[in-house]
This record gives C-alpha cells, structure tokens and sequence, in this order.
C-alpha cells in the first residue's frame, strides 16, 4: 500500500502517524473532504468510535482510510476518562483544562495508586465497512504536575518508568513506546500480508 487516508482533525495523532507509517503516504481526509462532515464519537468503547470515524468519512474518499480512536485510562478513576479523553472537562476543552481537571481529580492520590495507561485503536476501512481494528496499549502513572512540551494531550501528566513524561520525549522516543506506534505495528504487519 502506498498511500493511506486518515481520519482524524487532530494535529499531533496525525503527525505520529505519518513519522510511524513512513514510507507509506499518509493524507487527511479532511483536506480532501469539502462537506464539513462532523461524527460524533457516540461509542462506549474506543473500537466502536473508531469504526465510527473510519467507515463515516471513509465513505468521502476513494481507497483505505483508517481512523485513531485513543484516550487515558487511569486507575484510580476507574478507567476515566477513557472515551471521553478529548472531552474530559467538556465539549471544546483544551488539553490543558483536561490536564487540570485530571490533576484535580487526583488530588491526595499517592504515587503508587495513580497508574494509568494509554490506549490507541485504529480502524483500517473502506466503502463504509471495517476491515480490521488494531489495539496499542502505553503504561505509566499520572504524575503530579504537568511536565514538558512536547506531544500533545495528556502528555505532559503521563509519567514514565524512567521518571519523565511523554511529554519530555523527543518525537522519535515517543513513536517508539507509545501506544499509537503498538497499533500501527500490527496494521504494518497486516497490510504487508495482505496487500
Ligand atoms: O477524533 P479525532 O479527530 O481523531 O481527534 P481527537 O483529539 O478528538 O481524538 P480522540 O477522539 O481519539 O480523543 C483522544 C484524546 O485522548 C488523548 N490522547 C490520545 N492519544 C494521546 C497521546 O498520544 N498523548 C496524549 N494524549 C493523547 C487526547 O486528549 C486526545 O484528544
Ligand atoms: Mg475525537
């Protein structure tokens, strides 16, 4: 496969995903997408609104597309915030607001109770079907003050096992842990078996 559509308004996933799927072209379908096609993540599970984003906008572009539905499950939250990552402290919030209300929501929680993981699924569709879901998943804890620039979202809270965040890693270093590199692995392996 040479060329790859995504389905994704976020700027961070798709830059990862590009660097990660490397050689193979990597195109928003939103740049090619004239409608503006909005779909609301409805599902209770990160396959489900995967499917969703992937075989709605895959129905706007010809060939494969495929969709990144990720978030945080921390512990101590029972999994929350979960499908709601990107809505966390509301409809249009930031990511730092989401920080905030994250470490708000932790306050008093010792280090050994604020274990978390990332989780990414990617949907690979075509004409309005899925073909496959991919899973990736990233451990760590949540750490008590944001730290670091780099990445995106939940980074600069997501603490790992050699003291520092996602987000003091540099680009490659995440790419080569994180929990999107996990799920694209699997999507490499298939599509060279199958295509
Ligand atoms: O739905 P699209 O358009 O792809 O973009 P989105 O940002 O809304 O993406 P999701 O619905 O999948 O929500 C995922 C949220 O989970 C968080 N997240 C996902 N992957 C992350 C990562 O690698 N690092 C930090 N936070 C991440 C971040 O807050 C995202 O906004
Ligand atoms: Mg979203």
């Amino acid at each position: 496969m040479k060329k790859l559509f995504v389905a994704t308004k976020n700027k961070g996933k798709l830059k990862e995903i590009a660097e990660i799927l490397k050689p193979i072209e990597v195109l928003s379908a939103f740049d090619v997408i004239n409608e503006n096609v909005d779909v609301e993540e409805s599902g209770a599970t990160f396959e489900e609104n995967a499917k969703l984003k992937g075989e709605t906008l895959s129905k706007f572009v010809e060939g494969y597309i495929i969709a990144d539905d990720s978030g945080l499950e921390v512990d101590a939250l029972n999994g929350a915030p979960g499908v709601f990552s990107a809505r966390f402290a509301g409809e249009n919030a930031t990511d730092e607001e989401n920080n905030r209300l994250l470490l708000d929501k932790l306050k008093g929680v010792p280090l050994e109770k604020r274990g978390a993981k990332f989780v990414c699924v990617i949907a690979l569709c075509k004409d309005g079907e899925t073909v496959a879901t991919f899973r990736g998943e990233c451990e760590g804890r949540i750490a008590f003050e944001m730290r670091g620039s780099n990445g995106f979202g939940y980074d600069p809270l997501f603490l790992l096992s050699d003291g520092r965040t996602m987000a003091e890693l540099e680009a490659e270093e995440k790419n080569e842990i994180s929990h999107r590199r996990k799920a694209l692995e699997q999507l490499k392996f298939y599509l060279n078996n199958e295509f």
